[in-house]
């Protein structure tokens, strides 16, 4: 069962103009249009360069953005229709980790109150029902904050630091430790889900592969769903069950890992893989080199038809510039199919109903001109 369900996610940010009066002269459309499910325990990896919306969207299913239509289904519950004060008792169970460790801890709390705040905000600790009844209010507060302190080692622990670390503060830690304090400072509440944003992306290489495989080693040891957002194709698949591409605030193809991998399908996708530097520089690089035409479009004018027919290097005039593409399941929609793709071309070459124009071929390999 899906733990995650996000459908017909839009979240348009109005942009306002005006000296005296505000007024909204257009929208961002920084998410328009996404639907994506997230199974118990899996890690789903979301790329797309810069500006695509892959944040906004991990945002939204927090509701730190405000959602302008759709729902995100978790746990059984619509988040989207949510009261504030129901949907801040929910978020103890949906927790971001964030790309720049040393900007989302706060300089001046050491780690333990760092750590602590989270529990003291969602009041998780200490003895409870039963247990708490005939003790007195000192003792219950001794014991519940012995109780949290106890959490907060144990995550501390789990993320390979220790009660040392309690007294200290973010400073004082390399990038790797203060992205472990934040992984901890997630862990402490035992959410069921963690939006990982740009998990590794401000660590140095040599750090990056250590940080995922503790995100995944939690992952085996305590259930947990990731939602992985990253712009690094090569960190999505080392951590990735499902990878979803985004496009100008779209989903443009979706799939296993090793099938997305093997198998590109989105001229987008395609273009993203050929960027992906190869790791070994003595083995030859004999693969196919998409460069895209133009600059990524404005999510406030986004183009008619696909939105990536204007650097597309399969566009098909008329087709591609007025229809837009829905993200269909391969395998004549067969519902259990795992790979999606929103592209006329991909599905008629699929479907048997064009050859692939050698023309065509050769603008794939060089790059649009
Ligand atoms: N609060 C906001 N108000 C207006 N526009 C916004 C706001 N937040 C994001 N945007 C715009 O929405 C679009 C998507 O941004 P978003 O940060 O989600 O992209 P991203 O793919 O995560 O990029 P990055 O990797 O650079 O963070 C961008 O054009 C951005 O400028």
């Amino acid at each position: 069962m899906s733990l995650l369900e996000i459908r017909d996610l839009k979240v348009h940010f109005p942009i306002k103009r005006g000296v005296i009066v505000d007024r909204t002269v257009g929208h961002v459309r920084a998410v328009d249009g996404v639907s994506l499910a997230i199974e118990q325990g899996q890690t789903y990896g979301l790329v797309g360069e810069s500006g695509c919306g892959k944040t906004t969207l991990g945002r939204a299913v927090l509701r730190l953005n405000g959602i302008t239509e759709g729902e995100v289904w978790f746990g059984g519950r619509d988040l989207a229709g949510l009261d504030a004060e129901s949907m801040r008792r929910e978020r103890a169970n949906l927790q971001m980790v964030f790309q720049d460790p040393l900007g989302s801890l706060n300089p001046r709390q050491n780690i333990g109150s760092i750590l602590l705040e989270g529990l003291q905000t969602h009041g998780i600790g200490g003895p409870e029902g039963k247990e708490a009844q005939g003790l007195s209010g000192a003792e219950l507060r001794r014991r519940t904050g012995e109780d949290q302190r106890r959490r907060v080692v144990d995550a501390l622990e789990r993320v390979g630091l220790s009660a040392k670390a309690l007294q200290r503060y973010p400073h004082e830690f390399s990038g790797g430790q203060r992205q472990r304090i934040g992984i901890a400072r997630a862990l402490v509440l035992e959410p069921d889900l963690i939006i990982c944003d740009e998990p590794v992306s401000a660590l140095d290489v040599s750090i990056q592969a250590q940080v995922l495989n503790l995100l995944e080693e939690l992952q085996e040891e305590l259930g947990l769903t990731y939602l992985v957002i990253a712009h690094d194709l090569a960190v999505v698949r080392h951590v990735s069950d499902v990878v979803g591409v985004m496009y100008l605030g779209s989903l443009v193809e979706e799939a296993t890992s090793d099938e997305l991998y093997e198998t590109p399908l989105h001229p987008y996708t395609r273009s993203l893989m050929s960027a992906v530097p190869v790791p070994d520089p003595t083995v030859e690089d004999t693969r196919e080199r998409i460069l895209l035409a133009g600059d990524l479009p404005s999510p406030a004018n986004p183009p008619a038809g696909c939105r990536f027919h204007t650097r597309c290097p399969w566009r098909q005039e008329e087709r591609c510039d007025t229809e837009r593409p829905e993200l269909r399941p391969l395998n004549g929609g067969d519902a259990s199919a795992t790979h999606r793709v929103a592209c006329h071309y991909a599905e008629q070459i699929l479907s048997g109903e064009i050859q692939p124009r050698e023309e065509l071929a050769e603008r794939i390999v060089h790059g649009a001109s």
